[in-house]
């Protein structure tokens, strides 16, 4: 059952629509990343969520309930924001033993519980010490123990690791996944950053303006984009336009300025269309690999990224392509070479509509 449902959920400031008719549930233990551009309405999702804000239209559920009515007291959620947001003159201790207090938990229990929460955050021995004297790492896992501790049934996690600088925010993303399994926690994070939601999440919820664009595992919403918006905000991509012809419900193929391009059955319709293929499925071949489209091209650049080196090509229309070699000491052609790159057409994504 869904611990979490949002049914049509829209909300407007002024005129706009700020979240337009956003729907999703989210299953127990699930972890579950809003992400987006700047302004997509992640935030204002979650603070409906929380009870911040109220929807115009729409219904959310937690578990059985109704929230319709439910002040932020009233809801069971846990809540972590980017500042930490932790009481600076109280102590660890006493930052964790707020929300109990409130909730009156017995103060034998409150004390028990925090030995024991900051042990799960490997936070062992710093109770006494106040927010200052911490780390932004150890904070944030303070902030973190203060909401778990409360056992909410949705902890809702707004930008984590935004303040923490990239080593540390790879470190503690591990390390809060570990965290929420262990309390086997129901949890949305938004986040901007796709790394991050890929990194932290079982299931991505990707919003566009306000609108949800597509709801997959990280992995499905990398290799199935179903969209231009999704296969252009999630890792990096080569675009071929072209107008899809199928023959009959089979394969079709795509014309393309640079000749006809076969593509697997599927679910777009004909007429303008774009191929996406990812750098690491196109590569530099010769006679001999299975590949079932070839594309002559000249190489333009290398950038070596340490285990693999991305080489610029230029297409014979003047689009410009990246490629993925394993950087395993095989020379590759120089800038100026000319090369034949190929894909399978299981490697060729179809996605409806033009790129503007
Ligand atoms: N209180 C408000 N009053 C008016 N407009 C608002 C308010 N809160 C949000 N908005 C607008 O609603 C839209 C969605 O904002 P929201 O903060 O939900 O986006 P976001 O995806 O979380 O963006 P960011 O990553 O920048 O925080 C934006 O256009 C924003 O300007």
């Amino acid at each position: 059952m869904a611990v979490l449902e949002l049914q049509n959920i829209t909300k407007r400031f002024g005129g706009a629509a700020a979240v337009d008719n956003v729907s999703f549930e989210v299953g127990r233990g699930e972890i579950v990343a809003l992400l987006g551009p700047s302004g997509c309405g992640k935030t204002t999702t979650l603070r409906m969520i929380a009870g911040f804000e109220w929807a115009d239209e729409g219904r959310i559920f937690i578990g059985d309930a109704d929230m319709a009515l439910r002040q932020p007291y009233d809801r069971n959620v846990g809540l972590v924001f980017q500042d930490y947001a932790l009481f600076p003159h109280m102590s660890v201790a006493q930052n964790i033993a707020f929300g109990m207090k409130n909730r009156g938990v017995p103060r034998a229990e409150i004390g028990r519980r925090i030995g024991e929460v900051l042990g799960q955050v490997q936070l062992p021995g710093i109770a006494e010490r106040r927010p200052s004297q911490l780390s932004g790492g150890q904070q944030q896992r303070v902030a973190l123990a203060r909401a778990l501790v409360t056992r909410p049934d949705i902890m809702l996690l707004d930008e984590p690791l935004s303040n923490l600088d990239a080593r540390l925010r790879l470190q503690l993303r591990r390390e809060i996944r570990t965290i929420l399994s262990t309390f086997d926690c129901t949890s949305i994070i938004v986040t901007h950053d796709q790394e991050e939601a890929m990194g932290l999440a079982d299931r991505i919820v990707l919003m566009n303006r306000g609108r949800i664009e597509q709801i997959d595992a990280p992995h499905d919403l990398y290799q199935h984009p179903k969209t231009l918006f999704a296969a252009d905000f999630i890792g990096h991509a080569n675009w071929i336009g072209g107008t899809l012809a199928r023959r009959g419900v089979g394969a079709g193929a795509v014309e393309t300025a640079l000749g006809s391009i076969g593509v697997a059955p599927g679910a777009v319709a004909d007429g303008p269309v774009t191929l996406c293929i990812r750098p690491e499925r196109l590569a530099l071949v010769d006679d001999e690999t299975g590949v079932d489209t070839r594309l002559a091209a000249v190489v333009e650049r290398h950038d070596p990224i340490g285990a693999d080196l991305r080489i610029w090509s230029r297409l014979t229309d003047g689009t410009l392509v990246q490629s993925l070699e394993k950087n395993i000491g095989r020379e590759l052609p120089a800038p100026g070479s000319a090369v034949i790159l190929g894909f399978r057409v299981a490697d060729c994504i179809v996605l409806p509509g033009a790129r503007p």
